[in-house]
């Protein structure tokens, strides 16, 4: 069959898709993101950019793709789908400038997981956290629709769904599938230009560029791009110029069909202050929410995470901790973390007993979002004997940084604040300070029985407060 048959045969199984009631938008979707090789002896031959897109069209949308087919060609077909990077490539459209380096150098220093091919020649500074990648990311049933419409997006970028609307409670991976779609979409195009931006960072962004009269920069940082990914957009709210200037960023983007994906902690009609034209715009692409994970995400969620953290940790105890902790996935890891420090700390194995000490300790609380940072910040000034004042302030001696940084790692772990937020706690801080606070203890705890003693004891006051 010639090319051009074979295109006017996939363009009608298409028409014919569209008018099929029982199909919907995420497997209309997928299919449109392959592209017909050939038609030999009753097998039809599609391309597909990725490994994924594959799975998802042999399990979800076979018999209808099947019955497409066949009722277009007139005959019983099969179909055949192989992977082929390069077609993704081919078809996306738009600039092939540059990819634009961030300014601010990420404080993440993993390595990065192996990625899906083509593999990207060699690692650049980027805003995304290495470690929040598609591979990294457990998929469950609570996660499955945002995680495939993150991946139709990050493979066909303004394509798929313009924007993408990601929503849920804190902790449950929603800047993790951000920096996915951003990791993968400059590894399948290494001309797109990606920008990762969580609202509070665009809001003083914006501020700055007002006191130094630098908006055409701003809006050239902002507009020249093909992926922007705005993390909780929820704090924009009661800020009406910087929603005025996301305003016209989005419809300058929209209108030039770049990419906008959009996380918040509730849907777009809950979006309190916030105008019903932004609002109704978020609607306009695909909203979709992540929910907390059940127990067996729970528990791949652990095995995956002490998989790349190379610890080595019994089932029974994986089990364990995903039983114990159920609404906060950064609170599992939390456990998790605790778990093996007090382990490396006793050099004892890792067993349910041990595990079950640990956790004793942690009263857990079904509830994080209620913990504040004034608590935590107050007991922990009050734990070293210090001010508040004190911890929040500019001082740098030891002892000031290991509490401030302790409370940090607390504040990241028992409230649901970002990390500009959290920063701003801190006598405005920048969120790459929060994450090096972050990393650094959950390091120490394993290293250090002071620093775990320390994280263990204050956990508990915090909790016990916060119970009255
Ligand atoms: N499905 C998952 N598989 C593996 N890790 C996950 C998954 N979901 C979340 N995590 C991990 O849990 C932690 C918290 O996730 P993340 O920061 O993405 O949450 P969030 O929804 O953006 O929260 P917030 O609204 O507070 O910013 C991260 O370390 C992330 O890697």
């Amino acid at each position: 069959m010639a090319d051009e048959d074979i295109s006017k045969v996939w363009a009608q199984t298409l028409e014919v898709l569209e008018t099929r009631p029982e199909i919907t938008a995420r497997q209309l979707a997928f299919v449109r993101l392959a592209k017909p090789m050939a038609v030999l002896n009753g097998t039809v031959f599609i391309a597909v950019p990725h490994e994924q897109t594959r799975t998802y069209l042999e399990t979800s949308v076979r018999d209808q793709l099947i019955s497409a087919l066949s009722s277009v060609l007139g005959f019983d077909v099969r179909f055949g789908i192989t992977v082929d990077p390069e077609i993704s490539a081919e078809s996306l459209t738009g600039p092939t400038q540059d990819y634009v380096e961030p300014e601010e150098e990420d404080d993440v220093d993993a390595p990065a997981p192996p990625l899906p091919q083509p593999v990207r020649p060699a690692a650049e500074p980027t805003r995304l956290n290495p470690r929040y990648v598609f591979e990294t990311f457990v998929i469950g049933a609570s996660n499955r629709f945002a995680h495939a419409a993150a991946v139709a997006v990050a493979e066909a970028p303004a394509k798929a769904y313009n924007p993408l609307f990601i929503y849920g409670d804190s902790g449950l991976g929603k800047t993790h599938l951000l920096h996915a779609i951003g990791h993968y979409a400059h590894n399948l195009y290494p001309h797109v230009r990606v920008r990762y931006v969580n609202s509070e960072e665009f809001t003083n962004d914006f501020i700055n560029s007002i006191g130094d009269k630098k908006q055409g920069a701003f809006q050239r940082r902002y507009r020249d791009v093909d992926v922007l990914l705005i993390d909780d957009i929820q704090f924009l709210q009661g800020k009406e110029q910087t929603m005025e200037e996301f305003f016209h960023t989005f419809n300058a983007l929209h209108n030039a069909n770049k990419q906008v994906v959009i996380t918040s902690d509730v849907p777009p009609k809950q979006l309190n202050g916030f105008e019903d034209r932004l609002r109704s715009r978020f609607e306009w692409g695909l909203i979709t929410d992540v929910q907390p994970p059940d127990l067996e995400t729970r528990i791949a969620i652990l095995r995956k995470k002490a998989a790349s953290d190379k610890l080595d940790v019994p089932q029974d105890v994986l089990s364990y901790i995903g039983s114990r902790i159920s609404t906060n996935i950064r609170e599992l890891e939390g456990a998790l973390i605790r778990v093996t420090a007090f382990a490396n700390l006793n050099r004892q194995q890792v067993d349910l007993p041990l595990a079950e000490i640990v956790l004793r300790d942690l009263i857990i609380d079904d509830d994080p979002a209620e913990v504040t940072p004034a608590v935590v910040i107050a007991q922990t000034a009050a734990y070293f004997g210090l001010s508040i004042e004190d911890l929040c302030g500019s001082s740098r001696s030891r002892v000031l940084v290991t509490a401030r940084q302790i409370a940090m790692y607390l504040c990241r772990e028992l409230t649901d604040l970002s990390l500009p937020k959290i920063g701003q706690q801190f006598g405005g801080r920048d969120h790459t300070t929060v994450m090096h606070a972050n990393k650094k203890i959950a390091g120490q705890m394993a290293e250090r029985r002071s620093t775990y003693n320390q994280v263990t004891e204050l956990t508990s006051r915090i909790r016990q407060q916060h119970r009255g």
